[in-house]
């Protein structure tokens, strides 16, 4: 790939409405190039919609979206640009009567093969049963193989790894990573904030149709990297905790802990404590689930989050 090539994914003010429901307001964003880059964000917040808008299967109400430097509401462009594309749905469906050797055929006409063999032996599945009778977990493999057995250049991915063991996981991160280290480009939506962390270069956040967040995994750590759980004699309002380095303050309803989301900044949060009578003090690393659900503020849909229970939402 020479330096001149074009960005696999360039959003411009991207804008879709259902009528009056917005389903993502001016995303503006880059996705570079050998990136492995996930789309998080609580269900409804417009994940979806932005991939079909990226694929072409919705037309944006305004604003631009471009794959490969490729217009996707162009229909020879977006055509173009599919072909260096690997698409892994949510939903994997395939015509239930044929054979899995048959999917496989059909897509390796339209977009080349070479990798199959070996990926099969990565993911392997039953190739001469019908589609049918295969588990879910069969056929997303199935859909794996299809989708990367082109050596896309860029792989968008709609909830990446849900319904797979963890051994065919694990497979499919290295594959990921392998991508990245040939320069390849990998695009998800995910829930799973472990694989999040696992694989992703960079995070984007989505909340109500809006880009709210997008960083490196260790930036948006560090931004409120330390948590500290306090009990106090006295009942101070929390704003009196607050100091540079906080970046929130709560308290909880049932017990009346204190819950500080800070950078290392130990000397003034003991400076600050010191003027009251610390009956419990925790101070421990922050999660990237204690960050999202910073970002994803007051809703309960981060599965995979320990129950956090504070009262310290933004
Ligand atoms: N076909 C549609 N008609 C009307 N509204 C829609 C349609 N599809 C999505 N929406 C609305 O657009 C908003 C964004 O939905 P979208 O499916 O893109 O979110 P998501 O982040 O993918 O959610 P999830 O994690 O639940 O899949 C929601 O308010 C949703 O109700």
């Amino acid at each position: 790939m020479s330096s001149a090539e074009p960005q696999p994914i360039e959003l411009e003010s991207l804008t879709k409405y259902y009528g009056d429901v917005r389903g993502v307001e001016d995303l503006t964003f880059t996705v570079d190039r050998g990136e492995i880059i996930g789309f998080l964000g609580p269900n409804g917040a417009g994940k979806s919609t932005a991939i079909h808008v990226l694929l072409g299967l919705l037309k944006p109400t305004d604003g631009t979206a471009s794959l490969l430097g490729r217009d996707v509401t162009d229909r020879a462009e977006l055509r173009d640009a599919k072909r260096r594309l690997g698409y892994l749905p949510s939903d994997v469906t395939f015509y239930d009567r044929v054979m899995g050797a048959a999917v496989l055929d059909h897509f390796g006409r339209l977009r080349g093969d070479e990798r199959r063999a070996e990926l099969l032996e990565r993911f392997p599945v039953p190739l001469d049963r019908t589609v049918k009778a295969y588990s879910s977990g069969n056929r997303q493999k199935l859909a794996i193989v299809a989708a990367f057995m082109h050596e896309p250049d860029l792989a968008i991915m709609d909830e990446l790894t849900s319904g797979l063991d963890p051994l065919v996981q694990n497979e499919f991160y290295e594959l990921l990573e392998e991508r990245r280290d040939a320069g390849r480009t990998s695009f998800f939506s995910s829930h799973i904030l472990s694989e999040v962390r696992r694989v992703c270069d960079r995070v984007g956040i989505i909340r109500n149709g809006r880009l709210i967040e997008l960083n490196t995994v260790e930036n948006i750590l560090a931004e409120g990297g330390t948590i500290a759980t306090v009990r106090l004699a006295e009942a101070p309002p929390p704003a009196a905790l607050e100091f540079p380095g906080v970046a929130r303050v709560g308290r909880r309803d049932g017990d009346g802990r204190y819950r500080l989301v800070l950078a290392r900044e130990f000397d003034a949060l003991i400076e600050r404590l010191s003027k009251y009578t610390v009956l419990e003090l925790e101070v421990r690393e922050a999660s990237i689930e204690d960050v999202l659900m910073h970002f994803y503020g007051g809703t309960d849909e981060v599965p995979d989050s320990p129950a956090s229970g504070n009262g310290a939402s933004p």
